[in-house]
Order: structure tokens, then sequence, then C-alpha cells
């Protein structure tokens, strides 16, 4: 791998516009990094497209399949055509096929989910009956328990394409994350933050994983540069969390783990997760405490599934996605 003169690493991104951005916005970091520490790459794109982004009429809890936005990015990884990727966090599945490794999660930005409404209101604030977009099972289950009155309807695509429907097919509002939202200066379009005891994110919402080969050691002396280890160890629980549950992002699961600093400098975690059903009947919560993350996430499972949170999820068992 060593070589003379300046290497450049292909990165390997998908074509949506949220990926082509966070892309473009972690190379600008990456260069950044080679700057300031004296490394000499270049970097160039590569747009791939997946499984996931083929299929877009259908929901994807429907399609099944594990990391249906991740399969042909890794492939692209382990046969060399590609050196890095950047991926949302959430998108990316519990585990990762042998010879790949998450060389880094850059600093987290906003996990909250947020509500776009066409007359700007929050959730509390829509009508009765009002005609909200969501395709995922976690939101659908924490706001049909929030407001059992709100209609659901499947909204699909990209986020553009999902804030173009909100006008074009009679929502009242959609939901999307705030992170995605911010990344593409399209905060302004935000009506309504909601607030995690309403709406807990999905595990390793707001963050980004950067997936390299394991043995591509420039690759991953750079990424290490790049990795925020604060938002690294929240995130560990949630995916502990997730794993213990057996989830993808397509269950109606969810977590969010937050730094806690003592005044004597210990750092603990404090980990929310939940279970429910998406008509909103049944919803799951627990939150504790705990300073090793894996083992946090598998005991904030361990009581969700005391509580019954298996039946639930045995429904959704093969479903995944992003
Ligand atoms: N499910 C798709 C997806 N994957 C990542 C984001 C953006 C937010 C993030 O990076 O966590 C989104 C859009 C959304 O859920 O609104």
């Amino acid at each position: 791998m060593a070589t003379t003169g300046k290497r450049t690493i292909v990165v390997g991104t998908r074509q949506s516009a949220l990926a082509l951005t966070q892309t473009g916005q972690v190379i600008d970091q990456l260069k950044a990094i080679c700057e300031s520490h004296g490394l000499d790459y270049t970097f160039e794109i590569h747009k791939i497209v997946t499984k996931g982004d083929q299929i877009i009429d259908v929901t994807l809890s429907k399609v099944g399949g594990k990391g249906l936005f991740v399969k042909e990015i890794e492939q692209a990884l382990l046969d060399g055509t590609i050196d890095l990727a950047v991926h949302s966090m959430k998108d990316m599945p519990y585990e990762l096929p042998g010879g790949l490794i998450n060389g880094a999660v850059p600093k987290r930005v906003d996990p909250r989910d947020c509500l776009v409404s066409k007359d700007g209101q929050d959730l509390a604030g829509l009508p009765p009956g009002a005609k909200v977009g969501t395709s995922s099972l976690r939101r659908a289950a924490q706001i049909k328990a929030y407001r059992p009155d709100l209609t659901l309807e499947s909204v699909r695509g990209n986020i553009d394409s999902r804030i173009r429907k909100l006008e074009t097919e009679g929502f009242d509002a959609i939901i999307l994350a705030t992170a995605g939202l911010k990344r593409m200066d399209w905060d302004n379009r935000i009506t309504a933050y909601i607030p995690e005891d309403v709406c807990i994110p999905a595990v390793g919402q707001g963050a980004l994983g950067i997936e390299c080969r394991e043995a591509d050691a420039e690759v991953r002396e750079l990424l290490a540069l790049l990795n925020d280890e604060d938002t690294a160890y929240a995130v560990e629980a949630e995916r502990s969390f997730l794993g213990a549950l057996n989830g993808g992002c397509q269950v109606p699961l969810g977590a969010h783990a937050v730094l806690k600093q003592a005044q004597d400098g210990t750092r603990t975690l404090e980990l929310s997760g939940m279970v429910g059903t998406p008509d909103g009947s049944t919803l799951l919560k627990e939150i504790q405490q705990g300073s090793d993350p894996v083992e946090l996430g598998r005991s904030v499972a361990a009581a969700l599934r005391a509580r019954g949170a298996d039946d639930i999820l045995k429904q959704y068992g093969g479903a995944h996605g992003a």
C-alpha cells in the first residue's frame, strides 16, 4: 500500500443529496486534517447506487434485508474500488462484514426528530386527525402514543422529495431527522423540534460512521484524527442496545445516550431506549446510567425484554433497512 508521491483516497457515496452533502463535508474535514498534520492525500468521489435507492415505492420495512443502503458500498470497499465510505450512522447495520471497520465517528449533530408542518404548528398544535407523513415504525409508535388522533401515512424518498410531498400529497406535516436538514442547510423548514420525552431518536441518529478496510493502516490513521470520542462512546451504547435487540432501523425501537460528566471528571452515559407498536398502543421505555457502553446497552435492552419487548420485535423480526 505504501506509495511514493501522494495517494488518492477514493470515497464511496450514495447519490442522494444528503449522502453527497455529508460526504463532501467529511472530505472537507479530512482535507483540513491533512493540511494541519502534513499529510499528502487527495480525495476522489465515487458514486454508488444501492438497492435501497432503487426501491423507492415500497415501505422499507416490507423490503427486508439488512443494510439496504450499504451492501453495495461495502462490496466496493472490500474489492478496493473505494477506500472509505461515509454513512449515516443510523443506516449502518449492527454487524460489519469481516475485513471492514468503522474507522471514525465524527462529532454528532442534533439527534432529535423534528416536524415540518404546512402551517407552522408543533406536534401538539396540529388539528385533530391531521395527516402526518412518516415511514418510520419507531416514529409512528411514539407519535401515535402521544397523539392517537393523528393519521400517519408512509412517505418515502430522499429528504428533498419528502418535503415536496408535504405540499403535493396533502400532508399537514412530515417528521424528519433534524440532522439531515441541518446538514443540507434546510433547517429553516423546521417548524418544531420533537422533544425526546415524546420521541426517542433512532440509534445513531445525527451521527456519521466512516467505514474503511481493517487492513488499510493509512486510512485508519487518518480517520482516527476525525473520530469524536464522546460521540463514539454514546453511539457505542446505543448500538449495543440495537445489537441486543437484534434490530435494524426499520424496527420500532430507538435509543439515545447522553454523556454526563461528573465534577471529578468521570464520564457516564444516560441511555434512553424504547420499543413500541406502530399503532401507539404499547410503548415501552427505559432509562439507565452506566459507564460501560456495551453493558449499558445490553442492560437497557434486557429491561425492555423483561417487559415484553420481544413480543413486539418478533413481529418485525426480519425487517431491516434505513
Ligand atoms: N432514514 C433515512 C435517513 N438516514 C439518515 C438521515 C438523516 C439523519 C441522520 O443522519 O441521522 C435520514 C433521514 C431522516 O430520517 O429524516
